[in-house]
């Protein structure tokens, strides 16, 4: 027996063949969407997740405002380019490519973020409407993970999910994603302080690992027909590394896989964002 294969590239390229129409309806009432990106420094992995964000948008018909700043730029310059799009008419939506170089403060940058242009659901105001269950633009990896579950019918509601990971963009808003009564999973967040791994994932109907560490589920630690969503990755010698071993797909009944799982999903939701921050404009 083998997995069931949760493709985020082909589910993301749907997604976006559906924005694109949407677009064409917002153009038509004279609202142009666009996108803003502020990246820093010359981290490779960075270079290509921000690449890609502006691929996405030239297929959907989204406009890409970049904001490229070198290595060495400072903590007001960053902020500087914060206010500028805010300003900026032409962007509808931005987001601010994490993490920054060493010494930046992100959490200073994410509260200067316009909320209502605040593209990756990360600002302090939008993340604590999450938390207060009320509606605000979504984090995109959880968002395009909640979705891919969706698109394949993999049920959510009473399921136990395990999450392993417990950082601002995945794992901690996921668990407030998939605890809302919409979704009614019960959640187990697990992380580097967590005592016995495996004891948790064993019992769990969906796995999703997002720690950055390379094989870490191992088949082992799968109950057999649960999905595993490998949402980790790791640069290595032997190039990109996800944190689910191969193996994985002998026991679990369905396998997102890193890449062409969640990493295309997190791209297609950031469309999303943007397109449904313009929408808003039209009230
Ligand atoms: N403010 C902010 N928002 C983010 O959404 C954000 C971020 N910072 N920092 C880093 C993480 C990571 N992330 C990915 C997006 C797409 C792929 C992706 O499309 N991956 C392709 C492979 C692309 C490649 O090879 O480079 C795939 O999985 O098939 C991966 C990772 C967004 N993040």
């Amino acid at each position: 027996m083998s997995a069931q294969i949760l493709d985020g590239k082909a589910t993301a390229k749907a997604i976006k063949a559906e924005l694109k129409e949407r677009v064409a309806a917002l153009r038509a009432k004279g609202v142009v969407p666009g996108l803003g990106t502020v990246l820093v420094g010359d981290d490779p992995g960075s270079h290509s997740y921000v690449n890609g964000k502006h691929r996405d948008c030239a297929q959907v018909g989204i406009e890409s405002i970049r904001r490229d700043l070198s290595a060495t730029a400072t903590q007001e310059e960053i902020e500087a380019a914060v206010a500028e799009l805010n300003a900026d008419p032409a962007c509808t939506g931005y987001i601010v490519q994490l993490p920054l170089p060493k010494g930046r403060y992100e959490n200073r940058v994410l509260g200067l973020i316009d909320p209502a242009k605040d593209a990756d659901g990360l600002q302090p105001s939008n993340l604590g409407k999450l938390v207060l269950m009320e509606e605000a633009p979504l984090p995109c990896t959880p968002r395009g993970i909640v979705e891919l579950l969706n698109r394949y019918d993999v049920p959510l509601k009473g399921a136990e999910v395990v999450v392993v990971g417990r950082g601002v963009t995945v794992g901690r808003p996921l668990g407030l994603l998939l605890t809302r009564r919409s979704e009614n999973a019960t959640v187990t967040l697990c992380h580097t302080g967590t005592r016995d791994l495996a004891e948790h994932t064993r019992h769990a109907d969906i796995v999703v690992a997002g720690a950055g560490v390379p094989g870490l589920i191992t088949k082992d630690m799968v109950k057999p027909g649960a999905a595993v969503l490998d949402v980790g990755v790791t640069r290595t010698d032997d190039g990109l590394a996800g944190d689910v071993a191969l193996d994985v797909t002998e026991v679990a009944g369905y396998v997102s896989p890193n890449p062409g799982g969640v990493g295309p999903m997190t791209r297609a939701m950031l469309m999303v964002n943007v397109v449904e921050a313009a929408e808003r404009r039209l009230g």
